[in-house]
Protein backbone atom coordinates (compact mmCIF):
# COMPACT_ATOMS: atom_id res chain seq x y z
CA UNK A 1 0.00 0.00 0.00
CA UNK A 2 1.71 3.40 -0.98
CA UNK A 3 2.03 6.26 1.78
CA UNK A 4 1.16 9.25 0.81
CA UNK A 5 4.28 10.65 0.02
CA UNK A 6 4.95 7.79 -2.55
CA UNK A 7 1.68 8.43 -4.41
CA UNK A 8 3.22 12.42 -4.77
CA UNK A 9 3.36 12.98 -9.16
CA UNK A 10 6.86 13.92 -9.60
CA UNK A 11 7.86 16.69 -11.71
CA UNK A 12 4.58 18.76 -11.50
CA UNK A 13 4.74 22.24 -10.07
CA UNK A 14 1.01 23.72 -8.11
CA UNK A 15 1.12 27.47 -7.71
CA UNK A 16 -1.66 29.04 -5.02
CA UNK A 17 -0.90 32.76 -5.68
CA UNK A 18 -2.35 34.01 -2.67
CA UNK A 19 -2.66 38.01 -0.93
CA UNK A 20 -2.24 38.74 2.52
CA UNK A 21 -1.76 42.24 4.29
CA UNK A 22 -4.20 44.58 6.63
CA UNK A 23 -5.99 47.29 6.26
CA UNK A 24 -6.50 50.01 8.73
CA UNK A 25 -8.40 52.91 10.10
CA UNK A 26 -8.14 55.99 12.64
CA UNK A 27 -10.45 55.31 14.97
CA UNK A 28 -12.59 58.90 16.51
CA UNK A 29 -10.78 60.80 18.75
CA UNK A 30 -13.65 60.35 21.28
CA UNK A 31 -12.70 55.81 21.32
CA UNK A 32 -9.07 56.64 21.61
CA UNK A 33 -9.49 58.74 24.91
CA UNK A 34 -11.08 55.02 26.62
CA UNK A 35 -8.20 52.77 25.26
CA UNK A 36 -5.58 54.71 23.71
CA UNK A 37 -6.45 52.59 20.72
CA UNK A 38 -5.68 55.05 17.61
CA UNK A 39 -6.40 52.63 15.17
CA UNK A 40 -8.98 49.75 14.04
CA UNK A 41 -7.30 46.94 11.72
CA UNK A 42 -7.93 43.92 9.75
CA UNK A 43 -5.04 41.23 8.76
CA UNK A 44 -6.31 39.28 6.08
CA UNK A 45 -5.38 36.06 3.93
CA UNK A 46 -7.10 35.58 0.50
CA UNK A 47 -6.56 33.80 -2.80
CA UNK A 48 -5.72 36.98 -5.93
CA UNK A 49 -9.30 38.94 -7.18
CA UNK A 50 -10.86 37.19 -4.05
CA UNK A 51 -10.71 33.57 -5.26
CA UNK A 52 -12.03 30.83 -2.74
CA UNK A 53 -8.96 29.91 -1.40
CA UNK A 54 -11.17 27.00 0.74
CA UNK A 55 -10.48 24.25 -1.13
CA UNK A 56 -7.09 23.88 -0.39
CA UNK A 57 -6.70 25.76 3.03
CA UNK A 58 -8.07 24.68 5.51
CA UNK A 59 -7.03 27.02 8.20
CA UNK A 60 -5.01 29.82 9.05
CA UNK A 61 -3.29 30.96 12.38
CA UNK A 62 -3.01 34.78 13.60
CA UNK A 63 -0.12 35.07 15.94
CA UNK A 64 -0.32 38.66 17.29
CA UNK A 65 1.67 40.73 19.28
CA UNK A 66 1.72 38.94 22.88
CA UNK A 67 -0.03 41.90 24.48
CA UNK A 68 -3.05 41.26 23.10
CA UNK A 69 -5.45 38.99 24.61
CA UNK A 70 -5.48 35.36 22.88
CA UNK A 71 -3.21 36.35 20.52
CA UNK A 72 -3.02 32.75 18.72
CA UNK A 73 -6.44 33.19 16.96
CA UNK A 74 -7.11 30.43 14.55
CA UNK A 75 -9.85 31.09 11.54
CA UNK A 76 -11.08 28.16 10.17
CA UNK A 77 -13.00 28.96 7.49
CA UNK A 78 -12.93 32.05 4.84
CA UNK A 79 -13.16 35.08 5.02
CA UNK A 80 -9.42 34.24 6.92
CA UNK A 81 -9.15 37.68 8.71
CA UNK A 82 -8.86 39.26 11.94
CA UNK A 83 -9.83 42.93 12.92
CA UNK A 84 -8.90 44.84 15.94
CA UNK A 85 -8.07 48.07 17.60
CA UNK A 86 -4.80 49.10 18.41
CA UNK A 87 -1.60 51.63 18.78
CA UNK A 88 1.26 50.89 16.92
CA UNK A 89 2.80 48.58 13.99
CA UNK A 90 4.25 45.13 14.94
CA UNK A 91 4.75 41.97 12.95
CA UNK A 92 2.22 39.64 12.81
CA UNK A 93 3.09 35.56 12.39
CA UNK A 94 1.14 33.86 10.30
CA UNK A 95 0.80 30.08 9.16
CA UNK A 96 -1.24 28.67 6.13
CA UNK A 97 -2.60 25.16 7.03
CA UNK A 98 -3.72 22.94 4.32
CA UNK A 99 -6.07 20.35 4.14
CA UNK A 100 -5.54 16.96 4.97
CA UNK A 101 -5.39 15.05 1.41
CA UNK A 102 -3.07 17.96 0.11
CA UNK A 103 -0.52 16.42 2.40
CA UNK A 104 1.40 19.96 2.35
CA UNK A 105 3.09 21.09 5.53
CA UNK A 106 1.90 24.10 6.94
CA UNK A 107 3.41 27.60 5.24
CA UNK A 108 4.96 30.69 7.68
CA UNK A 109 4.74 34.07 6.77
CA UNK A 110 5.25 37.00 7.84
CA UNK A 111 3.41 40.44 7.55
CA UNK A 112 4.27 44.07 9.19
CA UNK A 113 0.97 45.69 10.09
CA UNK A 114 1.31 49.30 9.07
CA UNK A 115 -0.95 51.73 10.18
CA UNK A 116 0.52 54.99 8.32
CA UNK A 117 0.50 56.66 5.91
CA UNK A 118 -3.58 56.76 4.80
CA UNK A 119 -5.21 56.62 1.72
CA UNK A 120 -7.43 60.13 1.37
CA UNK A 121 -10.25 58.21 2.32
CA UNK A 122 -8.21 57.64 5.97
CA UNK A 123 -7.72 54.13 5.33
CA UNK A 124 -4.27 52.17 4.19
CA UNK A 125 -3.46 48.96 2.47
CA UNK A 126 -0.77 47.28 3.04
CA UNK A 127 -0.79 44.04 1.34
CA UNK A 128 2.22 41.62 0.41
CA UNK A 129 1.58 38.53 -2.35
CA UNK A 130 3.14 35.11 -1.94
CA UNK A 131 3.04 32.15 -3.99
CA UNK A 132 2.99 28.72 -1.95
CA UNK A 133 4.08 26.40 -4.65
CA UNK A 134 3.82 22.63 -4.00
CA UNK A 135 6.13 20.08 -5.96
CA UNK A 136 5.42 16.89 -6.50
CA UNK A 137 1.99 17.34 -5.08
CA UNK A 138 -0.30 14.28 -4.28
O1 LIG B 1 3.74 49.36 18.24
C1 LIG B 1 4.49 48.49 18.53
N1 LIG B 1 4.15 47.36 19.13
C2 LIG B 1 2.88 47.11 19.54
C3 LIG B 1 2.50 46.01 20.21
C4 LIG B 1 1.12 45.99 20.50
C5 LIG B 1 0.50 47.11 20.06
C6 LIG B 1 -0.91 47.48 20.14
O2 LIG B 1 -1.37 48.27 19.35
N2 LIG B 1 -1.66 46.97 21.08
C7 LIG B 1 -1.46 45.97 22.13
C8 LIG B 1 -2.96 46.02 22.34
C9 LIG B 1 -3.36 46.24 23.71
N3 LIG B 1 -3.39 47.37 24.35
C10 LIG B 1 -3.82 47.21 25.63
C11 LIG B 1 -4.14 45.93 25.97
S1 LIG B 1 -3.86 44.96 24.64
C12 LIG B 1 -3.03 47.21 21.41
S2 LIG B 1 1.57 48.14 19.27
C13 LIG B 1 5.97 48.62 18.18
C14 LIG B 1 6.71 49.41 19.24
C15 LIG B 1 6.87 50.77 18.65
C16 LIG B 1 6.82 50.55 17.18
N4 LIG B 1 6.09 49.32 16.96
Amino acid sequence: MATPNQRRTKGVTIVRPIVYGNIATPLPPRKTQETDHTHKWTVSVRGVNGEDISYYVKKVVFKLHETYQNPMRTIEQPPFEISETGWGEFELAIKLHFVPESNEKPVPLYHNLRLHPYEEDGTILSANKNKPVFTDPT
